[in-house]
């Protein structure tokens, strides 16, 4: 397309969008607007931003002009109408699910979910009367079978964690609006770098922005985007007064700043990734490698056509099943033994008794999370120091 009439990209509106220096006395970064209340002109004027029929700041819980900022970036990144930020991935998840569902609706959820999201699904929501079920989103036909008359949305991770599973969201999508359900993606591994879920059908997208948003291990936070009217209900419900999860107008600032070189960092930790998978793919110790990038990937077609790259993450396995893979983790000198991901440092933990030990073993055995699985998050060292170390541990064993 011509240069004209061409969208700017994704790293430019990043660092530009919904911010004009001008209209802040010139400052290049938004101010931080540490507020937690707004003036009122005069009681009128309060009466109306309350009854909507004037735009502006009212408390603090649910909009801030900082926030804002980067709800309409992440919103365009995602190619969504709208997004709202909130204190963590959890409470994106949860101040979503509490917002759009009532007791006696059913949700199917993907049988590969980050530890905490799965128990939030399998032991929380049934608490209040929302019953889930769930299925292997790889195999539609699993899907279909679990879909009824009241089932509301459904859910899942791609890549997933901790084992990277990919799921084709239009064919999901496809099936999902048959049945008149939503569709609702954590975009959390790839980000909008990679794949952009409301373009393949998705209705909603959300993150744990604590990952590579943040991209600096120094700030939790969670992101939804989808369509203005659906968002304005989690706005009004779920953060206004079901979770109150209300992200700091400081952390708005460190996220604005993360989002600034998010396609540098992502593909510096893709770049990075594919080294690594290729070094764990070749070395005697290694039983098998999960990374989305190698053609040993189950659902590497669907990757190739869905991601426009594979991603920080990677999930291998030793020979020596767990005990070897705990006596790895504690050999390494760089890579640092952490959950979480999408950090500058290269992070590594052990699924079945980190981040996914919620699950039971038998859930465990059956979702494809063994107990001799390590999760690696790629970081953004030189890649040599991160295969140096990554190798001379192995070696070791
Ligand atoms: C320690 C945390 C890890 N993950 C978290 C996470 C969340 C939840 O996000 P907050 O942690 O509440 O921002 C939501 N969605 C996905 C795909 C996630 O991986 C971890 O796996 O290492």
């Amino acid at each position: 397309t011509s240069r004209r009439n061409r969208q700017p990209g994704l790293s430019t509106r990043a660092i530009h969008l919904g911010y004009d220096p001008a209209t802040e006395n010139g400052a290049l970064t938004p101010p931080i607007y540490m507020t937690s209340t707004y003036a009122f002109e005069t009681a009128e004027q309060g009466s109306e931003l309350f009854r909507g029929e004037r735009k502006g700041y009212i408390y603090g819980r649910t909009k801030n002009p900082t926030q804002t900022i980067l709800e309409e970036r992440i919103a365009s990144l995602e190619g969504g109408e709208t997004a709202i930020a909130l204190g963590s991935g959890m409470a994106a998840i949860s101040g979503t699910m509490l917002s759009l569902l009532d007791a006696g609706d059913e949700v199917v959820i993907d049988h590969t979910l980050y530890g905490n999201a799965y128990a939030y699904f399998t032991q929380a929501l049934p608490r209040w009367g929302i019953s889930v079920k769930l299925a292997d989103f790889t195999r539609p036909e699993t899907l279909e079978a679990a879909l009824g008359p009241k089932t509301k949305l459904v859910y899942f991770e791609t890549p997933a964690n901790p084992n990277l599973r990919v799921i084709d969201i239009a064919a999901v999508a496809a099936i999902a609006h048959a049945h008149g359900a939503e569709v609702v993606v954590d975009n959390t591994f790839a980000t909008p770098i990679l794949q952009r879920p409301l373009e393949h059908g998705a209705d909603i997208v959300l993150h744990s922005a604590t990952k590579y948003i943040g991209g600096h291990g120094d700030v939790l936070a969670g992101l939804v985007v989808g369509r203005a009217e659906t968002l304005q209900k989690v706005r009004q419900t779920g953060l206004r007064w079901v979770t109150g999860a209300t992200l700091s107008p400081f952390n708005c600032f460190l996220l604005l700043r993360g989002l600034k070189t998010l396609e540098l960092r992502v593909e510096r930790h893709s770049s990075s990734a594919m080294k690594v998978a290729r070094l764990l793919e070749g070395h005697a110790k290694v039983a098998s490698v999960s990374y989305p990038g190698l053609e040993s990937f189950a659902e590497h077609e669907i990757a190739k056509r869905q991601m426009s790259g594979f991603g920080g993450l990677i999930s291998f396995e030793l020979d020596g099943g767990m005990a070897e893979g705990m006596a790895l983790m504690n050999r390494l000198e760089l890579v640092t033994r952490a959950v979480s991901l999408g950090d500058a440092e290269t992070l590594i933990q052990h699924p079945a008794s980190m981040t996914h030990a919620i699950y039971s073993a038998e859930e465990r055995e059956k979702h494809g999370i063994s107990d001799g699985l390590l999760r690696l998050s790629v970081g953004l060292e030189n890649v040599d120091d991160i295969l140096d170390d990554l190798e001379r541990a192995l070696d070791s064993l």
